[in-house]
Formats: structure tokens, sequence, C-alpha cells
């Protein structure tokens, strides 16, 4: 024996009965007996509430409501009903809704509507839909018969949620189903008290009308039937990698349901539960799909827990005071004088000290709570034992479900640490002794961002996303780009790893879309899309959406951009960024922004800062965090002034090579940067900062190679004339060193706590001599590398070397994020 339920939507249309049809078909060709539920048709019940609610009120518009109502069963009649069968189940409909039109007439006569007259009203529903689905199935030849469930399950008198007599329901049950072998379609959600009264069985009503027939008959299986596939790991509206769970056991079943996942109400199907009856939850729009099992135990799980759900608005109430430490029975008068109240309460935890105890309840209820706490109080409150009872509003509640918790360790610690990666602020938390389930409150504003986060760590099989806001999309930002559209594929098929685009700026226009701007077109897309730029309203929008797992990429050489970084890593959102300017700028600029982003649990991530894509910072900090002391730098740092002198010489222009190396994007936006030796100078800042030694930028001397007139033009073009005319000044420059048979070297150091810049000439035998191209070269003499140095070589610019720097900085970030 097999009991289907089929909820509202699954019976709401022509085309999903048409579905139900052939599901039932399809069974009764199977040979096992079936028996079918039927919820009203969707929307159905809530209407009829209302249609009472209007007639009560005396307004006559009810009516008009009704014809509606009964006008969806007639065009059900019409679709799937051939027209020689149709008039008596129409007759039948209309008589239905005389008797329903007879009720509301009495309803706006005495202009009351009682709850067991609600209950009548509502009762229509189910009768109504599971009515038509008979004389469908019987129009088909299908031997099916309509069952009224008033006739066999009986409840007390409690309308809104009547208390089923087990005891008669399941012999009526039984002897009801042993004088019949046709198909009983049952109306679901109704049933009557001994005495004949229609009353209805609450939330979840039509589950638990399967539940009990099944467990009445020892069903082997249900089959509830609703418009979604199972049960799914998350919200599926609120977490879009959400899937389905294949096997849930029943209590994980109940404890999600209690924190709101609303797809089945698992305390409904408690008596098929405790006769071991398996279930399945089964989606009528998605029929080959296989759903999820709800047994007593779940079968092996791939993840340490099961699900997540959340209760969207919740109130939180704090009772705290020192008269309540070590005083037996505060607790016990405290949630006796709720439940007096009909207060529910979703969470309680309380301090070990015995200082507060904090509970969560529906926001509807807080004020009511905070009157009944008071009074119940009053004398601890006036003699002081007691501070006033605090309610927070404007919360949520996350609870984090399995089974797997109570075998694996590091559950909540990852919990916890995902929320603080995430600048997520636990307000309260609980966690059951049966280790089922951790709940933590937090506020609204961070629900979606921490579920989303939440499931990404837990269920890393599934991709997780990285939301990247980059601003510029000049060489590096246009290059970084197209690197993401080539390593799209391989980072989701190989790393689960989504790179989700989710900001993008130039200095016209801006763009934000949570859902991701493909990097195939991103620029037509922006330039088409996009409004017209304002980094402060792009900040400020990437930080109301809240994001996940949020990357800011700064791509610019913009001077004032710096002051967005702390605003970004104070909201805990991590920055990657080539960009120089905030690291060179005040040291305890530098300090600051290094410590919110250690606060704040964030990364502030700047490798490319110095030789573009090599791996120097990172060095520096592996080295000084294990303890070295740095004596010595030595370097060639502009990938710029290497490639020029590496390439100038006679017969070749100087004007023209510095054009070559722009061309070949190794220079800032403005070369004038690179040849004044400013950018080097930046370069040294920020390794002296690194290892240890607290400089600031006019601190270093800088020999300047430029002679005044290029230095001081006006425009990059200009500046370009100006060399032109200063060809001479290198060329001797040039020839002098080939005399001695030197090379021209702009070299860095770094010794002393001093930090100096200058142009000189190296012989064959300096370690600098042999470069080429754009090759930066550092070396590091430390207390660990004193006698040969450490050197980092290789090219020190370039689009493609810096781009791929700033996307392994992003990498290390998502690593971080788990
Ligand atoms: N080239 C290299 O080898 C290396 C470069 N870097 C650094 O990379 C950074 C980028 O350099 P590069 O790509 O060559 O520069 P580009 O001039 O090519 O690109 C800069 C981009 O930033 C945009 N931009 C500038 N200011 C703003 C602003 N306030 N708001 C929004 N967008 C802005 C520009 O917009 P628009 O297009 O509208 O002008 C442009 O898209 C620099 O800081 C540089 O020092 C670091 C290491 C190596
Ligand atoms: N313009 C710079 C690029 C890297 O920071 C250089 O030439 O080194
Ligand atoms: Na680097």
């Amino acid at each position: 024996m097999k009991v289907l339920k089929f909820g509202g939507t699954s019976v709401g249309s022509v085309d999903s009965i048409k579905t139900v049809i052939s599901i039932l078909e399809k069974n009764l060709a199977e040979g096992e007996r079936i028996a079918v539920v039927f919820s009203a048709m969707g929307g159905v019940t809530n209407r009829l509430i209302e249609i009472g609610k209007m007639a009560a009120a005396g307004n006559p518009e009810y009516m008009e409501f009704l014809k509606v109502v009964e006008e969806r069963h007639f065009a059900v009649v019409r679709g799937l009903i051939p027209v020689k069968n149709q008039s008596s189940t129409f007759a039948a409909i209309r008589g239905i809704f005389n008797e329903l039109e007879d009720i509301l007439r009495g309803v706006s006569w005495i202009k009351e509507l009682s709850e067991r007259t609600l209950d009548l009203i509502m009762s229509f529903g189910e009768r109504l839909s599971t009515l038509v689905i008979t004389e469908i199935l019987k129009s088909k030849g299908i031997a099916a018969e309509f069952c009224d469930a008033r006739q066999i399950i009986h409840t007390n008198a409690t309308y809104g949620m009547g208390d089923v007599n087990f005891e008669i329901t399941n012999r009526q049950i039984l002897e009801y189903f042993a004088k019949t072998s046709a198909l009983q379609c049952v109306t679901g959600f109704i049933a009557s008290t001994a005495e004949g009264v229609t009353t209805t069985l609450g939330r979840g009503g039509s589950d638990y009308t399967a539940s009990i027939i099944a467990a009445a008959l020892d069903a082997n299986s249900i089959e509830i039937w609703t418009d979604v596939d199972g049960m799914m790991t998350a919200d599926p509206r609120k977490v879009a990698n959400a899937f389905t769970i294949p096997s849930i056991s029943y209590s994980e079943a109940m404890e999600l349901s209690h924190f709101g996942a609303k797809v089945i109400y698992p305390p409904s199907l408690q008596p098929a539960f405790a006769k071991n009856i398996t279930l399945k939850v089964l989606n009528t729009f998605n029929v080959d799909f296989e759903g999820t099992y709800v047994q007593k135990a779940a079968n092996g799980k791939d993840y340490a827990i099961t699900g997540i759900s959340s209760i969207d608005e919740i109130a939180l109430v704090n009772i705290q005071g020192s008269g309540m430490i070590g005083v037996a029975g505060i607790s016990g008068r405290l949630f006796t004088a709720l439940s007096n109240n009909a207060i529910s309460v979703i969470l309680i935890s309380q301090a070990s000290s015995e200082h507060s105890i904090c509970f969560s309840i529906d926001p509807k209820n807080a004020q009511r709570a905070s009157e009944v706490l008071e009074k119940e109080f009053a004398t601890e409150i006036s003699l002081g034992y007691i501070d006033s009872i605090a309610i927070e509003k404007s919360l949520s509640i996350i609870a984090i479900v399995g089974e797997g918790m109570k075998k694996s360790t590091g559950v909540s610690g990852k919990l916890f640490s995902v929320l603080g990666k995430n600048g997520i602020n636990v307000v309260a938390t609980a966690q059951g002794s049966s280790e089922l389930n951790i709940s933590v409150v937090i506020a609204k504003s961070d629900l979606s961002k921490a579920l989303n986060a939440i499931h990404g760590v837990f269920f890393q099989s599934e991709t997780r996303s990285l939301n990247l806001f980059i601003v510029g999309m000049g060489l590096i930002g246009g290059t970084l780009l197209n690197q993401i559209k080539n390593q799209t594929k391989y980072l989701r098929e190989e790393k689960l790893l989504n790179l989700n685009i989710a900001g993008l700026t130039n200095t016209k226009k801006m763009l934000l879309d949570p859902d991701g701007i493909q990097p195939d077109n991103w620029r037509d897309r922006v330039m088409d899309e996009g409004v017209k730029t304002s980094l402060p309203a792009f900040v400020q929008r990437m930080i109301e959406l809240n994001l996940p797992n949020s990357v800011f990429v700064d791509c610019t050489s913009d001077k004032d951009i710096v002051q967005y970084y702390h605003m970004l890593l104070d909201a805990s959102i991590s920055v990657v960024t080539p960009n120089k300017v905030a690291n060179s700028g005040t040291y305890s600029e530098y300090v600051s922004l290094q410590r919110t982003a250690l606060q704040r649990g964030v990364k502030f991530l700047y490798e490319t800062n110095v030789g573009a894509g090599l791996p120097i910072i990172n060095t520096i900090q592996g080295l000084m965090a294990s303890g070295d002391k740095f004596l010595k730098i030595e370097a060639i740092l502009s990938g710029t002034l290497s490639y020029i002198f590496n390439n100038f010489g006679p017969g070749i222009r100087f004007a023209d090579v510095v054009r070559e190396a722009k061309a070949k994007g190794f220079t800032e936006p403005d070369p004038r940067e690179d040849l004044s030796g400013a950018d080097v100078g930046r370069k040294i800042l920020i390794l002296a900062r690194e290892v240890g030694v607290p400089l600031e930028a006019d601190e270093i001397t800088i020999k300047a190679i430029l002679p005044g007139n290029c230095l001081n033009a006006p425009t990059v073009d200009a500046f370009f004339q100006e060399l032109e005319i200063s060809d001479n000044f290198f060329a001797s420059m040039q020839a002098e060193a080939e005399a001695k048979q030197e090379k021209l070297r702009f070299i860095a150091t770094l010794e002393n706590g001093k930090a100096s810049i200058a142009l000189k000439t190296v012989d064959a035998q300096h370690p600098f001599y042999t470069l080429s191209g754009s090759d930066n070269i550092i070396s590091f003499t430390t207390e660990r590398y004193k006698d040969r140095p450490l050197v980092i070589k290789g090219p020190g610019a370039g689009a493609e070397v810096t781009a791929s720097g700033v996307f392994a900085d992003i990498m290390s970030i998502s690593s971080y994020l788990g």
C-alpha cells in the first residue's frame, strides 16, 4: 500500500492536474494498491478565508470572489472531462457552491465568523478539488471514489487544529478501506468531530491526512508531491547553489522545518514515522527527479551537515541582572510565564555565569513578552536584582542541521570562522545537546550573505563564488578580465570556483550586477548598461549589496582611491591591488590599513606593488613571519628603466625606447613616474616598510636622471617631445658607460634603515649586469641569507605578468575564505 498526496500547486491548473493523473495511472499500472490525498487548488483556501471575512464584514462583493473560485473549478472540468460527461460534474460543483453560498449568507446576516464556521468554509477547498479530480479519473475509466475524510478522521472540537482521536480514526479507516477496492481520492486537511461537525487539521494538514491514513493501513511508503525538487540544502530563493538533499533523517527534517524550511511539515507526518514508513518528497513539475527520501536514519552523508535553514525575522529578548545568579527557578518562571501567554520560544541561550538569559521569539509577540516578563519579575526589577528587559529586533536565525555533526569535529569552528571572515557579527548562539543543530542569531541585513557563505564552506563540492568588484578596465584591469575569461572553465571544473564579476568601472561608466558581468562582453555591458561613474556610489552600493566573499580589486593608479580601502576593509571586504599609492602614502596610513584588515579578518593583498608578478612581497612576509632579519636590500625595481637601459644604444633614440616600453605595457600610465624614479621610490619605500623600517617617502634619496625640461613637461605628449630634444643627454650617459664596458642600472638600496636610489654603472662582475627585457632583480641579505643573498629575478613589468600576480592574490583570498 502506498499513499500519495498532492499539494495545492500540483492540483492548481489543468496542466498540473494532467501530470497528477499520469502519475496516478503509472502507479495503478504498477499494481500496488494506492490511496491519494488532495489539497485544495493552490490559493483557494486563502481565498475562502478572505471570502468568509468579507461576508462577516457585510461586504457583498464576496459573491464575485466566490464566482472566480467556482470558475477555476469549472475550467478544470472543461479542460479535462469529455463534454458528454461534464454536466453531472458541473451540477455537483454547483450543488457544493449552493451549500457554501447558504453558509456565507448566514455569516453575512449574523456578521460573525467563528473558528468553527471558518473550518467549515475552508473545508470546501478540499471537497471541490477532490471531487473534480475523482470525476476526471472516472471519466478515464479508472475505478476512483471520492472519499470525504470527515467520515473517517475524527478530532475533538478544537477548531483550526483538531486533535485526532486515533482510536476511532484508525478503526474507521481500516473498516472503510476494507469495504472497497476502488482508488480512494481523499480530501486532505479536513476532519470532523464525532457529532459530525467539520474541523481542520492545522498547518501541514493534508500531509497529516496522508500520514494518518498510511499509518492506519500500515502502508509501505508515502509520496508527498509538491512543487519543488524535494528538501533542499538551503532555501533556493536565497542560496542559488542550494541543491536537493537526497536522503534525510526524520529528526533532521524536523529540525530544518522548525527553523523555517517549508517543503514539508514533519510534525504532521509523525504517525507515519512512528510506524517507520518511508517518505519521499517529489516534484509534480519535475516528475523524473529523484527528490528526497525521509527515513528514520538517513543514508551515508557526503557532508558534515545536511542542510541550512533560517527564520528571516525574529526578536531577541535579553533578561539580565546580578540577582539571577544562583537563584533557582528564574528560568522556570520565565518560560512558564511565556507559555501561559502562548508565546512560543524559538531559541534559548544562557551564559554559564547565569547572569543573563536570552531567547528569541516571533517579533509580533515582542511587546507582549516584555509586558508579561515585567509583570512576572516586577519585584526583582524594583529591587534591582534584574535589569530592565531588553528587546532587539531586525534579527534573523540561521540553523545548520545534521546528524553528521556528532561524528565530525570542527563544525562550529567552521561556521563561526566563515561568519567572521565575512564580517558577520553573531549576536547569540545555541547548540542543542543532541548535536543536531547549531543556531546563530545575526543581523537581518546579513542574512543572505551569511546563508551563501555558510553554504559555500559546508557544501564544498558545490561551486563557491568569489564576488569581484573591479575598478579600472585599462591595461592591467583589462588583461585581468581576459585571464579570468580564459580560466573560467578551469576554475569551475577543477577548483569549483566561480569568479563572479559583480561590479566593474572605469572613469566614465560603472555597472554593478550581483548576478555577474560575463567576462566575454564586460566592456560592452559596462559601456551600454552602466551609469556615470561615481566611486563613492560604487563603494556604497557594494557595501549595501553585502555579498559574501566580496573582493575589491583596484586596477587604477588613482591617488585618491585609498580613502575607500579603509571603508571597505572595515566592512569586511578584502582588497587586492597593483596600485602602489596606498602603501606608499604616510607610514601611519600603511599601518592603519594593515591593522584594519587584521582586525576585520579580511585580506589586503598587493604582491604586484613590487616586481609585478614576481613573488617579492610574499617572500618578505614569509621571512618576517619566521623571524628572519633583513640586513640589506639591493634591487632593480623598474621594469621600464630596465627595458630602456637594456635596449638603448648607439643609433637608437632614447625617446623611441621609452615609447616602446610604454607600448609593451611596462610603464606607468604616465611614464614620467618611471623615469623620474618616483615609481621605484614607492617600491623601495614599500619594501622598507615590509621589512620593518618605518620610512616616509621624503626620507628616500632619489638621484633623478631626467633633465628638468622633461620632468616638468605639462602632458605626456609634451614630455615625449622634450625627451627627443634631450636625446644627446641620454646618449652621452650611455656612451660613457659603454666606454668603461659597463651598463647603466637604476639601483635602489636599503641598508641601515636608509633607502637611496641612483643611476649607477655596473661592470660584468656585478650580479645586476646580465639583465634583459624588463627584468627586475632583488637581492635580499638577511641573517639567514648572509653569505649568499636570496635573489629573485625575472620580468618585473608588463600586463600579463602583473594581471596574473593580481589573479594569484585573488586566488589566495579564495583559499583563505575556504
Ligand atoms: N604596467 C605594469 O607592469 C604594472 C602596473 N601596475 C599598476 O597597475 C595599475 C594600473 O595600471 P594600468 O592598467 O597600466 O593603467 P591604465 O591607465 O591602463 O588603466 C587604469 C584604469 O583605471 C581607470 N580609473 C582610473 N581612475 C579611476 C577612478 N577614479 N574611478 C574609476 N576608474 C578609474 C581608468 O579609466 P579610464 O579608462 O576611463 O581612464 C582605466 O580603466 C597602476 O596603479 C600601476 O602602477 C603595477 C605593477 C606592474
Ligand atoms: N611601471 C612599472 C610597472 C611595475 O610596477 C615598472 O616599469 O616597473
Ligand atoms: Na611582486
